[in-house]
């Protein structure tokens, strides 16, 4: 069996091996030639599969993209030629939830915000979207949902719609699919239109897809004077971003939210398990077999601590200003991809131990690992 996996995917040589022979290649420039004796494909969010890609690979079983996001596999093509597809739902969600966490700690310091004032609306109630709503309940803020995807199938959910949010919020977070039809498109929720129903300093964040926010029109607005609260993660276009947009963000990264050391691992675990599956070989690999020590892995909590001091511990673990910095200074002379592909290690809050007699629950339902 030969199994063609992208040279950024970790562990994927020591996961995919017993299978037969792993071939690595990077994610951007692959050519159809080279995947005509490929019977497994393994991507990330940079490969587009579609026709054109595998007009030559006759023998593909099964395709597998070690992301969340599927927009970039055109899954009922590969239904017609009758190739398994799979995705790694949740994989990285942890990491964005600790992304978005860290990105509105960083901006309440920067504008003296109090967390706990501020209405936090998140679009996108999903594996991502709900454990961020959790966390930041948990943090004492008032979070608005909105998800009309879940509100149709769940009669309890709490769903407020976009309307809502856009006129309540103070802070809006998305975490929803990149979509173009169906009843609930995503593309360009936020554009010159919507952008003018909300409240003149509500900060947006985006760490979905970039072509949920109109970036041109988030340039105009900044243009004219009106200058609110930005985050990006992700960008339209990529990696050819929109680069006088730049000074206008308080946070810039290179579409990096979900790139903790765990969160692309769990990526590579979830398509070994699918493909055991689809042959019915046993699942003998486990992520912890590869994972590394984390470089801090213990915090000793004493009874002084209470929800203020709960920022210096998340830095502990991730701080989006390392991140931040490092694309402010790369993007001109080596560009998005190079910033990925030279993304430094970043660990989850579940790779630090809390210990202490009275560690409050809450630190463990954040994330953090009982000792
Ligand atoms: N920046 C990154 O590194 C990164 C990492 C992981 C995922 N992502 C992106 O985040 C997206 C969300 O991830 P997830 O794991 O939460 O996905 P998910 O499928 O679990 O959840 C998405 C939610 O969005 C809802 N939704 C769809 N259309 C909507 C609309 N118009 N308005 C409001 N809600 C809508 C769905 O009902 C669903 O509940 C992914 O599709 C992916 O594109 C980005
Ligand atoms: O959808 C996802 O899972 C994320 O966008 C993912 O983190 C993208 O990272 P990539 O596969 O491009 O390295």
């Amino acid at each position: 069996m030969i199994i063609y996996a992208d040279d950024y995917m970790p562990y994927a040589r020591q996961f995919f091996a017993g299978f037969g022979e792993v071939r690595l290649f990077s994610g951007r420039q692959l050519q159809p030639e080279q995947l005509q004796d490929a019977d497994v494909l393994l991507v990330r969010s940079i490969t587009q599969v579609n026709a054109a890609l595998l007009a030559k690979a006759s023998h593909l079983r099964f395709v597998g993209t070690a992301t969340i996001g599927t927009d970039h596999v055109d899954q009922p093509y590969l239904a017609e030629r009758g190739i398994a597809f799979s995705s790694a739902p949740g994989c990285n969600a942890r990491a964005v939830v600790e992304y978005i966490v860290s990105s509105l700690f960083c901006l309440a310091e920067r504008y003296q915000w109090s967390l706990t004032e501020q209405v936090i609306g998140i679009v996108g109630v999903g594996n991502i979207g709900q454990p961020l709503a959790d966390v930041l309940q948990l943090l004492g803020c008032k979070v608005l949902l909105c998800d009309p995807l879940r509100a149709q199938s769940e009669p309890d959910f709490p769903h407020q719609p976009l309307e809502a949010l856009l006129a309540e919020a103070d802070v809006l977070s998305f975490h929803v699919p990149h979509t173009r039809q169906g009843p609930h498109p995503t593309h360009h929720l936020i554009n010159a239109d919507t952008l003018a129903r909300l409240k003149p300093n509500c900060a947006l964040l985006n760490a979905c897809r970039g072509a949920v926010f109109d970036n041109q029109a988030l340039l105009v607005e900044a243009q004219s004077g009106r200058q609110r609260p930005l985050v990006l993660d992700v960008w339209e276009q990529e990696p050819t971003i929109l680069l006088p947009l730049l000074p206008y963000l308080d946070i810039a990264t290179a579409h990096i939210a979900g790139h903790s050391i765990e969160g692309k691992a769990r990526g590579t675990e979830q398509l070994y398990q699918q493909l055991c599956q689809l042959l019915d070989m046993p699942v003998t690999h486990r992520l912890s077999d590869f994972c590394p020590l984390p470089a801090i892995s213990a915090v000793q909590i004493t009874e002084n601590f209470g929800l203020p001091d709960v920022q210096n511990l998340f830095r502990l673990v991730y701080d989006v200003r390392r991140d931040d910095a490092l694309l402010r200074h790369h993007i001109h002379q080596q560009g998005f991809d190079w910033l990925r592909k030279h993304y430094p290690a970043r660990r989850e809050c579940s790779s630090i131990a809390l210990y202490g007699t009275k560690v409050p629950d809450w630190l463990y339902q954040i994330g953090f690992r009982q000792a």
